[in-house]
């Protein structure tokens, strides 16, 4: 699971426990924000409340606002939380549970492949009622990169082809799937799906994708952070 709160190791060292502690309680703390972040954006475009009460709603959220840009990382930068590449991403778009822009998706690593559960809320609406279709494109897109990771070839999307059967409904639990089919080179040829859980055999989106594993001279000037990495 991308739970952002792995098993602390029974084996180590009390320095080591003290920094798991903290980033422990680093991540509790993110995803306690990204909950509260997305109850308020969820609120924001329901809401038919009065502009008087609008004004003065921002007007507390610009306060808010200003106890965080203090301590702003810099762009490129991977987050001290996050795992980079193939593990714990605090603020992705799609699986991050501090994002508020993320469902977020839950990822199980499968065999070449990985599923993820999710509920799309109104926040990611396209035609009223049912999910957007950039939405869609985003949940599959990421998951068939899960699934390239887990076939041992992290790699960028270069084509996906999506294809929209059925309407996403929001308010329902989703299952995303994705499973590669084949490799070329650095190519990794990817598919991918979305149904409801209540239904999984009847599929909404189908996707198909290539993803490119850059070669590590690539990787190392895309991700300059990668340098510090071990190996
Ligand atoms: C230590 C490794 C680190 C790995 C990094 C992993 C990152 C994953 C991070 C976190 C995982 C979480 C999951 C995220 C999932 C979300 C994924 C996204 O949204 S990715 C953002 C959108 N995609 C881009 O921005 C890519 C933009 N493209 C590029 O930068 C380059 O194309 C790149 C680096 C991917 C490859 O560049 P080249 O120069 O190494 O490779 P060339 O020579 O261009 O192509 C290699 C092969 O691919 C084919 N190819 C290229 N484009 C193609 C296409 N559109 N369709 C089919 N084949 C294509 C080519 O024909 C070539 O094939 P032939 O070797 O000749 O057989």
């Amino acid at each position: 699971m991308t739970s952002p709160l792995p098993h602390r190791s029974a084996t180590s060292t009390a320095p080591e426990r003290q920094d798991e502690e903290e980033l422990h309680q680093r991540r509790t703390a993110i995803t306690a924000l990204g909950h509260e972040l997305r109850a308020l954006v969820d609120a924001a475009v329901r809401t038919t409340a009065a502009p008087s009460t609008l004004n003065r709603v921002s007007d507390g959220v610009h306060r808010l606002t200003a106890q965080l840009i203090g301590h702003l990382r810099a762009r490129a930068e991977v987050p001290e939380v996050d795992e980079f590449p193939g593990g714990v991403r605090m603020y992705s778009p799609v699986t991050g549970p501090g994002s508020p822009l993320a469902p977020p998706l839950r990822v199980t690593r499968l065999d070449r492949g990985a599923t993820g559960t999710c509920v799309l809320g109104i926040t990611h609406e396209g035609p009223p009622g049912y999910g957007h279709g950039g939405i869609s494109a985003m949940l599959l897109d990421e998951l068939m990169g899960w699934a390239c990771a887990t076939a041992g070839m992290p790699g960028m999307t270069v084509s996906l082809q999506m294809r929209y059967h059925r309407p996403v409904p929001l308010e329902s639990p989703l299952r995303v799937l994705a499973h590669v089919t084949g490799t070329e080179g650095r190519k990794v040829y990817v598919t991918g799906s979305i149904a409801t859980e209540e239904d999984l055999s009847t599929v909404l989106v189908t996707a198909e994708g290539v993803f490119v594993s850059p070669d590590p001279e690539h990787a190392r000037a895309l991700f300059p952070s990668l340098r510090s990495a071990p190996g």
